[in-house]
């Protein structure tokens, strides 16, 4: 299906998976949430390759990608699927560890610099902590079953990257009302919805919460642990 993103209105729409990853890397890029080779995103397929997923490359500059760029992984492992040139994500263990334990069809990491500074503040190097987050009305765009009140996770940023994907997994196993996000310490955000335009949006909210955070709309004892 079609998913425009404001920043792309006005352009013919686009049916190809490939292509859409593409569009939604430079926009992404072009907002400054994937400096550098920063940041990945990846899209599942329909249909007979449902088991599959197009993933962006690792050490690209993403707001250069094109179609013929994407990697196509196993959606819930992360194995590469067909061999070219071009290796997967870094990251991709982590969007696996999305996609088999969440409905997610989508899944979007970036640098974004409001999450970031809440992922540097509220993170541990060690153990998971939590960003108790309520009240705020942005809330209500991330489709939790309760948008009174969430705890948004912040991992551990092992070098290792499978132990993060390994600690994802296992929080999302133990948590069914987990907020469709999460935070990486010292690194960025993850966000994931049924498409790459509902993952963009939920993303926006939680990057506008994080701002709100950061420019001290709650004291520090109410949002962090
Ligand atoms: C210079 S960014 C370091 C790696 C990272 O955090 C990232 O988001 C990009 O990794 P990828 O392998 O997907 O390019
Ligand atoms: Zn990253």
């Amino acid at each position: 299906m079609t998913t425009p993103v404001q920043d792309l209105r006005g352009t013919p729409p686009v049916t190809d998976a490939a292509a859409e990853l593409a569009r939604y890397s430079r926009v992404l890029y072009e907002r400054g949430w994937m400096p550098g080779t920063s940041g990945n995103l990846s899209v599942r397929q329909a249909g007979g390759l449902r088991d599959t997923a197009l993933i962006t490359p690792s050490g690209r500059d993403k707001g250069e990608l094109t179609r013929d760029d994407m990697v196509t992984v196993h959606a819930e492992t992360g194995e590469p699927r067909l061999h070219g040139p071009l290796r997967a994500s870094a990251e991709t263990c982590i969007h696996a560890a999305v996609y088999r334990t969440t409905g997610a069809e989508a899944v979007i990491h970036v640098h974004s610099p409001y999450a970031t500074v809440v992922a540097c503040r509220a993170g541990d190097p060690a153990r998971r902590t939590t960003v108790p987050l309520t009240r705020f009305e942005l809330l209500k765009g991330l489709g939790l079953a309760d948008p009174a009140a969430t705890r948004v996770p912040v991992f551990p940023n092992w070098s290792d990257v499978p132990r993060i994907a390994d600690d994802v997994a296992d929080w999302l196993r133990a948590t069914p009302d987990a907020p469709p996000g999460l935070l990486i310490a010292d690194h960025g955000i993850t966000v994931w919805g049924r498409d790459l335009a509902r993952a963009l949006a939920r993303l926006e909210c939680f990057e506008a919460i994080c701002q709100l955070l950061v420019l001290g709309a709650r004291s520090r004892e109410d949002h962090l642990p």
